[in-house]
């Protein structure tokens, strides 16, 4: 298969906060169509890494490249679920880009909000308004904006924390989809199950970047030992590790 396009490319970066580094030497690149999984115990940085595309967090030393426009998925806590709004209005501001929000929605963008609703199994649920969804609906509600968006490049801070069985299927699905479109995918999360099973590349963080490569080679036990003291982590295959400080 030929090398997609460049989407996103991290050189020899330190990321953080008012000129102080909390994530040292991060170095990768993300092609369309790839997946790259961003795994770390509490605190290791994955939140900060996504936050530097977006200007969130600060690129101290080295470099961060990224290809407009990009789609931002936050963590689901971030959100004021009170927020008085429609399912179908969030995703609408997906395409406020392409609108602008003081102009009128035409007929592509109603299609558009229906099609990435339908993407993640809540065409149903168009009007119920936002706080009133389940924590995993609300998560898909962001998934779809992110899709109606038409982002290429998608970062998603931990898409499926304490998201329910149905709507992790779901989401994992419409990730499927992306990818399989063109698009790049940086998904940060807790679990390493899901990281091998939908990564092309996964980057293993604690304060730096440990290691970063297929799966298979970043999921070995001696790696994530290494990067995760004191911690007790699922390993693909439903095996479980415990790590001694
Ligand atoms: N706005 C901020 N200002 C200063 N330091 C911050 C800020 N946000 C995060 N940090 C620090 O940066 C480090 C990395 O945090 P980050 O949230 O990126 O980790 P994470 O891997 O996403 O963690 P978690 O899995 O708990 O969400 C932590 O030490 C955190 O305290």
């Amino acid at each position: 298969m030929a090398e997609g396009d460049v989407a996103l490319r991290y050189v020899t970066a330190d990321l953080g906060y008012r000129g102080r580094a909390v994530l040292r030497g991060v170095d990768f690149t993300v092609r369309d169509g790839e997946t790259l999984a961003l795994v770390g115990p509490n605190g290791a940085g994955k939140s900060t890494l996504i936050k530097a595309v977006l200007g969130m967090a600060e690129v101290v030393s080295g470099e961060v490249v990224a290809r407009a426009p990009v789609g931002y998925v936050p963590q689901i806590d971030s959100l004021d679920a009170d927020f008085p709004v429609s399912a179908a209005d969030v995703v609408l501001m997906g395409r406020y880009r392409r609108i602008g929000w003081w102009r009128p929605t035409g007929r592509a963008d109603r299609a558009a909000v229906r099609d990435a609703l339908d993407r993640v199994g809540l065409a149903d649920r168009a009007r119920v308004r936002f706080g009133l969804l389940s924590g995993g609906q609300r998560q898909r509600v962001l998934v779809a904006r992110a899709i109606a968006a038409e982002a290429r490049l998608l970062l998603l801070d931990e898409p499926l924390n304490g998201v329910d069985a149905t709507s992790q299927e779901a989401i994992l699905r419409a990730l499927g989809e992306l990818t399989a479109s063109g698009a790049a995918l940086v998904v940060s999360t807790h679990d390493l199950n899901v990281a091998a099973r939908i990564a092309d590349q996964v980057c293993l963080l604690n304060g730096r970047q440990w290691a970063v490569g297929a799966p298979a080679d970043v999921l070995t036990g001696d790696v994530l030992r290494q990067a995760y003291g004191g911690h007790a982590i699922d390993l693909p295959g439903g095996r479980a590790l415990l790590v001694e400080p």
